[in-house]
């Protein structure tokens, strides 16, 4: 499935986990409703195991409809629904730890999925990194044309 971006205003953020990121993608749902956000929750919603790659793919899916301007997404560590995101050329998905990487994600990525690991980040920190997503613009200059190579892949690298 190859679907272009389609920009939006920021008002729509879809949000999506694993079982292990379930507690902490709902804190963040409850924080973007409070900062006035609609938020599309992508699920799950409860402990049992399910497939990261499962809730990845329903995120990436919700950007490239258009139904989501941005996403949030959580699994234990953040690795593996990353991955899963990653492998769409229309999300720019950044796993990150701290309030800087979630500022360079925007600043110099622009990333429009915040990925965070809900077994190594804690609650205040994920709060951190998700003002700093919302309220750091993209710079643009030096970093387009590297933003839009991502986008564009080589077939053979
Ligand atoms: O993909 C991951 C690791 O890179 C995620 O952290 C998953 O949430 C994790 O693998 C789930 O582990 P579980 O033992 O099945 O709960």
């Amino acid at each position: 499935m190859r679907r272009s971006w389609r920009a939006r205003p920021l008002s729509v953020i879809a949000v999506a986990s694993d079982h292990a990121g379930a507690e902490l993608k709902n804190f963040l749902a409850d924080e973007l409703r409070a900062k006035g956000f609609e938020v599309l929750d992508l699920g799950t919603n409860g402990p049992a195991s399910v497939d990261y790659p499962d809730y990845g793919y329903k995120l990436a899916e919700a950007l490239a409809t258009g139904r989501a301007a941005r996403g949030v997404a959580v699994c234990g560590s953040g690795i593996g629904i990353s991955i899963a995101l990653n492998r769409h050329p229309h999300v720019r998905a950044a796993l990150v730890h701290d309030h800087l990487t979630a500022r360079l994600s925007r600043m110099h990525n622009d990333a429009n999925v915040l990925v965070l690991g809900g077994r190594l980040t804690g609650v205040e920190t994920a709060r951190d990194c998700l003002a700093a997503f919302l309220d750091t613009p993209y710079e643009g200059g030096r970093h387009a044309g590297r933003v839009a190579k991502l986008g564009n892949p080589p077939s053979k690298p």
